[in-house]
């Protein structure tokens, strides 16, 4: 369902910062599989879902989206196939508009009557049903203002958001890093759900290999803006941190220079 083909990014080409972002990228995505991204730090992993989600055109290659071509599609036309969620919660809502609001704008964004004021009474009734859902109680809260609202809740809200119009692809930029260790944990088991429960095709970006290995069902890691391995599996079910990061400096022919990973794996 997403096929990138020979994709190429190049950063300020023809200068003494020349950087090879994307390398030659190849990925293909089944219907409903949900694929982890890791890899050390200036990997290509923001670069490979910048490209996705059409905030710069690739050098070379190709993107398709259940067979669209979009490789050319502006960014804001893709925005309504492909739901994005960054690391800070902020991104992804409007703090001066209430709960009810933020997620109207993301329900009706594929609806003919996209931007229509107001609220009615039965999408009020779909937006309590799934905001129930996160057990977090914003169920009462429809009309709070989203800017007091606390991290965890925001980042559960922009989840919401980005999956209440069912998109083609979910992009996760490693939503849950800037959380405290207990709404991280709640925010990917959230995410989980909802992903198996509306069979999403997810890519979910984490310096937490132990997460990377649990959730979803394929794991893929980046190093100097290649794809370097790709499992799933047995292979996958199979594989511990320890070996993962041997596997690492093997293909790599170093070792991994991540702090943030590390930290992740000390804990
Ligand atoms: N807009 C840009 N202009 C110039 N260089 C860029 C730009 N965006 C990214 N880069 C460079 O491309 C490389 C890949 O960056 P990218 O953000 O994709 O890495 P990453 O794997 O997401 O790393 P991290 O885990 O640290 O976020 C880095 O060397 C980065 O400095």
């Amino acid at each position: 369902m997403l096929e990138i083909i020979n994709a190429r990014k190049t950063f300020l080409p023809g200068t003494s910062n020349e950087h090879v972002a994307l390398d030659n990228v190849n990925l293909s995505l089944a219907e409903g599989e949900f694929v982890t991204v890791i890899g050390s730090n200036g990997a290509g992993k923001s670069t490979l879902f910048n490209a996705i989600g059409g905030s710069f055109w690739l050098d070379r290659g190709k993107i398709l989206l259940q067979g669209d071509n979009i490789t050319y599609l502006a960014e804001y036309k893709r925005a309504s196939l492909i739901g994005r969620l960054f690391q800070n919660p902020v991104k992804g809502t409007a703090p001066d508009m209430t709960i009810e609001e933020n997620l109207a704008l993301a329900y009706n964004r594929k609806r003919r009557n996209g931007l229509r004021m107001g609220v009615s009474r039965q999408d009020a009734a779909v937006f309590r049903e799934r905001l129930a859902l996160l057990e977090m109680g914003l169920e009462n809260r429809l009309k709070t203002k989203v800017g007091l609202l606390s991290g965890g809740q925001r980042q559960a809200l922009s989840l919401l958001m980005a999956t209440i119009a069912k998109p083609r692809l979910l992009l996760l930029d490693e939503h849950t890093a800037a959380l405290d260790p207990s709404s991280s944990e709640k925010i990917m088991q959230i995410t989980g759900d909802i992903v198996s429960q509306e069979n999403i095709t997810t890519m979910m970006i984490t310096h937490n290999i132990q997460s990377a290995l649990k959730i979803g069902s394929r794991t893929i890691m980046m190093d100097s803006g290649k794809i370097i391995l790709d499992i799933s599996g047995q292979e996958r079910s199979e594989m511990t941190v320890a070996s993962l990061m041997e596997l690492f400096s093997r293909q790599g022919k170093k070792a991994l220079d991540n702090d943030r990973m590390l930290l992740v794996n000390n804990q």
